[in-house]
């Protein structure tokens, strides 16, 4: 006997979308096709909307423990349900103290026991002084490194800091032999102080978007090319915002280095020629691009050149958002968005394939960060599902977001489908009459280590 069954949607499988109908037993994908309502305890009708796995979010910033006022587990984990992700991975920085090694990701661990309405896991750091903490934040369960090559955003004690490339070679060399990950924030620090050196307050948009140009990223990418090559250690390029980074990422698969690259829905749907207007909210690194820039990389997403999508959600309180271009914080909020404004861009108005959006928002995160359970409609794999109405469009208001700080660069913005229901593990959390439902029932995904 199915404990549930989802008839009636248009089910977004790896090899396509199929009107068909999916078993639920004991939180997993028991299975897909022709069920009789005699099978299952209960019937879920999706009334012809597509039916997505429940998306992977590998890059957010939920500030906790010491920032709970950005952000938090509940608050943070709450907007991703709303939205339709239902896993996700959290970045080793903005929280206080960052997760550098294997005490701080305790403390990590602690705080998030209970307040988590999706499943999640955790980053941890390479920084400059943690060389020697390396090996054993590996063996503690994180389930990818991250670093940065460019300043961090805060020089607070205790937060991040970036490494230097002989920092990066010696972190790689050691994560290289543990087999583990290494993602990158990849910004040329030295181009861009030399260009912010330069900057009059106070400092408007345009300048701060020329104060970080491709070319900086560029740069950056290529020397962590260079380093993954000496090294041999596995790495990925977050938030990359150009196609010419892109191509150099593209030119190195080829030649057979074991590397993927992300973007971020804002590189997407929001412009440098926009930021003016849109204000400091819009503010993040690297910076919008122009829309010609844009219209390059919407090409690479649409040619399947980048791996996946992830939100970036970097949120910070508004006070942060007050000063010009140079002062203010930047991150962008976006991550309760994740699904349903890339749906609306790039299924509906560019016509991506719905299986194509499934494998950047779900299947391919989950498959490079070993989250095993996640990010198919498959058998066996967890029952995370979000439910998609094409039919129904909205306007994002303030009220509707789950964030601690309720501002995004999106408020205001009309969307084109809605997500109306969202499952985890077989269980409705979301629904668009009522909301967040029920207490946290978020676990933490523990890590299967390569091999094993
Ligand atoms: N510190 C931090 O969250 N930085 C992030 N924000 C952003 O827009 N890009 C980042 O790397
Ligand atoms: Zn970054
Ligand atoms: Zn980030």
């Amino acid at each position: 006997m199915l404990d549930l069954c989802i008839t009636g949607g248009r089910v977004v499988l790896p090899s396509g979308v199929e009107e068909t109908d999916v078993g639920i037993k004991a939180g997993k994908i028991a299975r897909i096709g022709p069920i009789d309502e005699k099978e299952a305890r209960c019937i879920m009708n999706a009334n012809g909307q597509y039916v997505f796995p429940g998306a992977v979010d590998t890059h957010v910033h939920f500030s906790e423990p010491g920032r709970t006022e950005w952000e938090g587990f509940f608050t943070g984990s709450r907007s991703l349900a709303a939205g339709g992700t239902t896993t996700y991975v959290e970045m080793p920085l903005n929280a206080l103290p960052a997760t550098t090694n294997r005490a701080n990701l305790q403390r990590k661990l602690e705080a998030a026991k209970g307040k988590n309405y999706v499943d999640y896991s955790f980053y941890g750091g390479l920084v400059p002084t943690n060389l020697h903490e390396l090996a054993d934040l590996s063996a503690s369960g994180v389930v990818a490194f991250k670093c940065f090559l460019s300043p961090c955003g805060s020089d607070i004690p205790g937060d991040f800091r970036n490494v230097d490339l002989n920092g990066l070679r010696a972190g790689m060399r050691l994560l290289a032999e543990k087999g583990q990950l290494l993602c990158v924030h990849a910004e040329d620090p030295s181009m861009i102080s030399q260009l912010e050196a330069k900057l009059l307050s106070p400092v408007g948009a345009d300048a701060y978007v020329a104060s970080r140009p491709v070319e900086a990223e560029v740069k950056a990418v290529c020397d962590t090319l260079a380093a993954a090559r000496e090294t041999g250690c596995r790495i990925h390029f977050v938030h990359i915002s150009s196609a010419a980074a892109i191509e150099a990422i593209e030119r190195a698969k080829e030649e057979g280095v074991d590397v993927t690259v992300e973007s971020c829905p804002h590189y997407f749907l929001l412009s440098a020629e926009e930021l003016a207007e849109l204000g400091p909210l819009a503010k993040c690194q690297p910076p919008l691009r122009p829309k010609q820039e844009q219209a390059k990389l919407w090409a690479c997403l649409l040619d399947g050149q980048i791996d996946w999508l992830a939100s970036d959600h970097s949120p910070c309180t508004p006070d942060l958002k007050d000063g010009d271009f140079l002062t203010a914080w930047g991150g962008i909020s976006g991550c309760q968005n994740n699904i349903d404004i890339m749906f609306d861009a790039a299924v509906k108005r560019r016509g991506m394939p719905p299986e194509q959006l499934a494998r950047l928002i779900a299947t391919n995160p989950a498959k490079r960060m070993n989250l095993r359970e996640k990010g198919e409609i498959a058998i066996g794999k967890d029952a995370d599902f979000a439910f998609v109405d094409d039919r129904q469009s909205y306007t994002l208001t303030k009220e509707q977001l789950y964030y601690k700080n309720k501002h995004s660069p999106y408020v205001g913005r009309t969307i084109g489908c809605k997500v109306t229901r969202v499952l985890l593990r077989g269980q409705t959390i979301y629904t668009e009459e009522k909301g967040i439902i029920g207490k946290p029932s978020g676990e933490l995904l523990h890590f299967i280590k390569q091999g094993g």
